[in-house]
C-alpha cells in the first residue's frame, strides 16, 4: 500500500514570502456584510489557475468502515469550496485529512503541488492553513480579544500565556498582535464584545469569534467545519456573509463542510458531494442541484436541513 503523503513543502517556503502576510489587514475595515437576506452568488473564480489544494485518490478506513474511498478534489485559489453529503458520508473525515488530523491510508494531499507527511497543527498554521471546529474550540474563560489573538500565537516569539499576562518577551509583539486582532474584530463586527469572556456570549457569536481567530493570521487556506451548525437561519445568513467578505477581502481560499444545503448553495463557487465515502458529484451549485445521484442521496434526509431548503 503506498504511503499517504501530505503536501505542503512549497507552501512553507512561500509562507514567509512577503506577499502572504504583507497583504495586511484592512486599514479601514469595510462595513459588516449583510446580516440577513439572500446571499448573492459568489464571484467567478478562475478554473485555469493551478489548484491551491488538491486531493488525489484519498482512502481512509476505520477498521472495516470505509470513511473515504478514492477521493479526488481540487480547490482553486480564492474559491469557496463546499463539501456536502448526508450523515456519515465522510465530510468530517475529509476535512480532518486535509488539516492533517487524520493520515489517510492512501492517496496524496497536495498544497501548491507539493507533498509532505502528516503535518502537526502548529506547523499547519505556519504554512498558511487555519481551521475552525465543528464543536467550538475556544478558551471560554478568556476574552474575545485574547481568543482572537491566540490565532497569532504560532508566529510570535513570546508564548501565548506570556502575551495574555503581558509578560511576553516583546511588548511590541504584543501590541502588534492585539492590533491585528482588533482589526479582525472590527471587520467581523465583534468590537462591541471585545472584552467579554467568550463563554458568556451567545452561541452564534462564539462561532464568529472562532472565525475571527482563524482569520487573524490571514490564512491562504481556511477550513471551516460546519461553521453554521446550531445557528438560527438569520445567524446562518450573517455568517455566510462574513465568510464571503473574508474571502473577498483577504483572498482567502475557503473549504467548508456544512449540513445546511440551502446556505451552501448560495455561498459556494463549487460543491463536492460525498455519499458513503465516495464523491458522487462535483460542480457548480446549479450542476449539483440538478444531479440525479445527488437528489437520490438526499432523498429522505431533507429533515436534516433545518430550513427544509432541500437541494
Ligand atoms: N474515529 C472514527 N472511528 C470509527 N469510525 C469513524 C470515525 N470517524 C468516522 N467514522 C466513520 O466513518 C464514516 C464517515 O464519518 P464522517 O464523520 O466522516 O461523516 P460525516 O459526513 O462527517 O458525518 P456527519 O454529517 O454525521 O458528521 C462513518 O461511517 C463514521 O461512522
Amino acid at each position: 500500500m503506498p504511503l499517504a503523503s501530505y503536501s505542503l513543502g512549497m507552501m512553507e517556503a512561500s509562507v514567509y514570502a512577503p506577499e502572504i502576510f504583507a497583504r495586511g489587514l484592512p486599514s479601514a475595515p469595510q462595513p459588516a456584510p449583510p446580516s440577513a437576506g439572500r446571499i448573492e452568488p459568489a464571484g467567478s473564480v478562475s478554473g485555469t489557475a493551478a489548484p491551491l489544494l488538491s486531493l488525489q485518490a484519498i482512502g481512509l478506513s476505520f477498521g472495516g468502515v470505509v470513511a473515504l474511498a478514492d477521493i479526488d478534489l481540487s480547490v482553486q485559489p480564492g474559491e469557496i469550496r463546499a463539501i456536502i453529503g448526508p450523515n456519515g458520508a465522510g465530510k468530517s473525515s475529509l476535512i480532518n485529512v486535509i488539516s492533517g488530523v487524520y493520515r489517510p491510508d492512501r492517496g496524496h494531499v497536495l498544497l501548491d503541488g507539493v507533498s509532505h507527511a502528516q503535518v502537526p497543527t502548529q506547523r499547519l498554521a505556519r504554512l498558511g492553513v487555519a481551521r475552525t471546529f465543528q464543536n467550538l474550540a475556544l478558551f471560554k474563560g478568556l476574552s474575545v480579544l485574547d481568543n482572537v489573538a491566540s490565532g497569532l500565537a504560532y508566529k510570535v516569539r513570546s508564548n501565548f500565556a506570556g502575551q495574555v499576562l503581558g509578560i511576553g518577551r516583546s511588548r511590541g509583539e504584543q501590541r502588534e498582535t492585539r492590533g491585528r486582532a482588533d482589526q479582525i474584530l472590527e471587520f467581523l463586527d465583534l468590537t462591541a464584545v471585545r472584552e467579554r469572556l467568550v463563554g458568556t456570549l451567545p452561541y452564534g457569536l462564539q462561532k464568529r469569534v472562532e472565525l475571527a481567530r482563524a482569520l487573524v493570521a490571514q490564512p491562504r487556506l481556511l477550513l471551516l467545519d460546519e461553521p453554521m451548525a446550531g445557528m438560527t437561519s438569520g445567524e446562518k445568513s450573517e455568517m455566510a456573509g462574513f465568510v464571503r467578505a473574508a474571502r473577498d477581502r483577504f483572498a482567502t481560499t475557503v473549504v467548508l463542510i456544512e449540513h445546511d444545503v440551502g446556505v451552501v448553495m448560495g455561498l459556494s463557487d463549487r460543491i463536492a458531494v460525498l455519499d458513503y465515502g465516495r464523491k458522487i458529484a462535483d460542480g457548480t451549485p446549479d450542476e449539483v442541484r440538478n444531479d440525479q445521484r445527488v437528489i437520490d442521496a438526499y432523498l429522505g434526509v431533507a429533515s436534516d436541513n433545518e430550513d427544509g431548503a432541500g437541494i
